[in-house]
């Protein structure tokens, strides 16, 4: 994958020969492309030449290295730069650290540094919890990954993750009001991460742990929740599971059936096919098969992946075997967590009747909506151009939100399936329809009651450490 220009608008800067080419040439020329030109913008003009930036929306962005090259090929036009909006953006980072005070005489710098401050950090030494109240760690998560499994880009690192993980801290934010920093560790060994995010720690109320490849991001979950006193949360696993429990919950009302009767083929099993499963599993689903890339997982085998023997013995109860399609006879709910477009029509056709799809795989589902609208009765994917977008963007801000405020030790099964029902509950049963099953990402009513609900099962639980004012 290549950090060229991918997106659909560009920011073109261009020295035009007023001799050679009139303006209204190259606007024909950008349309010729399906492009068209939105903002004009001179930067400098003389006699002989102007440079303006030009800035172009063009529908197909496979057009955008044709029109470049003809542009370039025109007389009496140099191209200076050229720059996407995407890029622009991303100029120097998407976030910054702003204190919530000024410091404007001695006296305030007295009391936020040395000698004051000593006084703090003393009564912090003497009763370590007061670090929640006196520090950031009581509103603070790490947004930590270490770049092996990147959205579905693969291992490409930890310098090229930070803009997803800038991103994640950005959306915690603004959707949920909790400070998250990204931070992308330069090692991929799983003491290591362990080690780092150990000793990170103090100064976080929680750790959201992104884009950690399977099977090493089970380890490094596991052992970090034994050995940390705050929330770790794997959103890759946790975060797509609850939205997909969500947004079952509301497909099966739409075609009127029962999690635990349902026959549901679960395709992927990595991280997020593991936990979509789990969460399954906890809310009644009985009937789940697994398939990977060399088919359906059974009990009757053992696999080199403890995860696919603990996954084999706790599903698929009839111990099917075969291919996708073959375990696909007279199911009723396919969920798509492998690659784009591995699933068939005629697969499809082989399923019961109104058949569920969750077609998840970024950024290419493992089939495409369009060619399939006519026999699913709810199709849903993990991307925001269709309707029914399952993206962990519902639940991180809203969970951790919660978390904090209640300061939970952990976020439980409890929390989680409370967190995936409240999602489900934003949607009212008149709004409910085969293209409408979760809601938007900017709903603001939906980070709102994940955070009552999973506060109400911490509490219940018993691994809120406090019980937030609102609730008392
Ligand atoms: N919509 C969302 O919110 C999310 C979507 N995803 C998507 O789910 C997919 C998997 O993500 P992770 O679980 O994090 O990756 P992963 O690498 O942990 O797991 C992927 C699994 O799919 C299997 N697989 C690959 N090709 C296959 C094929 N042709 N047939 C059957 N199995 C196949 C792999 O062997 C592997 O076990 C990616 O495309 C990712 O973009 C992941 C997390 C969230
Ligand atoms: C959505 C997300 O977290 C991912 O694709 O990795
Ligand atoms: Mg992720």
């Amino acid at each position: 994958m290549q950090g060229g220009i991918g997106g659909k608008n560009i920011i073109l800067r261009l020295e035009i020969s007023t001799e050679h080419i009139q303006f209204g040439q190259l606007i024909t020329l950008v349309n010729e492309h399906g492009g068209d030109v939105i903002a004009i913008d001179v930067i400098r003009t003389s006699e002989k030449a102007t440079v303006r930036d030009i800035t172009v929306t063009i529908a197909d962005p496979a057009e955008i290295d044709r029109m470049i090259t003809r542009i370039k090929k025109a007389q009496g036009v140099k191209v200076l730069s050229i720059s996407d909006r995407t890029f622009l953006l991303h100029l120097g980072g998407k976030i910054e650290m702003q204190p919530k005070v000024p410091i404007q005489n001695r006296d305030d710098l007295s009391r936020v540094y040395t000698p004051d401050v000593a006084r703090v950090c003393m009564a912090i030494h003497e009763e370590q919890d007061k670090a929640f109240r006196l520090t950031i760690k009581r509103n603070t998560v790490a947004v930590v990954s270490d770049g092996s499994a990147v959205l579905g880009l693969g291992n490409i690192g930890p310098y090229a993750a930070m803009p997803v993980m800038e991103g994640k801290a950005m959306l915690f934010k603004q959707l949920g009001s909790v400070d998250a920093f990204p931070i992308c560790l330069d090692t991929q060994d799983t003491e290591e991460i362990i080690k780092a995010i150990k000793q990170l720690a103090p100064a976080f109320g929680g750790i959201n742990l992104e884009d950690i490849s399977s099977p090493r991001c089970f380890e490094i979950e596991q052992r970090l929740r034994d050995e940390l006193d705050i929330p770790v949360f794997h959103d890759d696993q946790h975060g797509t599971a609850v939205v997909l429990y969500a947004g079952l919950i509301n497909a099966l009302k739409v075609v009127g059936k029962a999690l635990s009767d349902v026959k549901i083929v679960v395709c992927g099993i990595g991280a997020a096919g593991v936990a979509c499963t789990k969460i399954l599993l906890s809310a009644g689903a009985v009937n789940i098969i697994g398939v990977d890339r060399n088919g359906a997982l059974t009990a009757d085998e053992t696999y080199e992946h403890p995860m696919w023997n603990w996954y084999a013995q706790h599903t698929n109860p009839e111990r099917l075997s075969g291919t996708l399609s073959e375990v696909l006879k007279d199911a009723d709910v396919f969920i798509g967590l492998s690659a784009g477009g591995i699933l068939q029509r005629e697969d499809v056709k082989r399923m019961k009747e109104a058949p569920v799809l969750f077609t998840m795989a970024n950024p290419v589902p493992e089939i495409n909506p369009e060619d399939v609208e006519d026999i699913a009765g709810v199709i849903a994917t993990g991307r925001s151009d269709y309707p029914n977008q399952i993206n962990n963007v519902l639940c991180f801000p809203g969970i951790f939100r919660a978390a904090l405020d209640c300061r939970a030790r952990e976020i439980n099964e409890e929390m989680k399936l409370a967190a995936a029902e409240a999602i489900a509950s934003t949607i009212r049963p008149d709004e409910l329809n085969k293209l409408y099953i979760i809601p938007g990402v900017f709903n603001e009513g939906a980070v709102q009651q994940v955070r009552k609900k999973v506060i109400q099962a911490a509490i219940a639980s018993g691994t809120a450490r406090r019980v937030p004012r609102d609730f008392r």
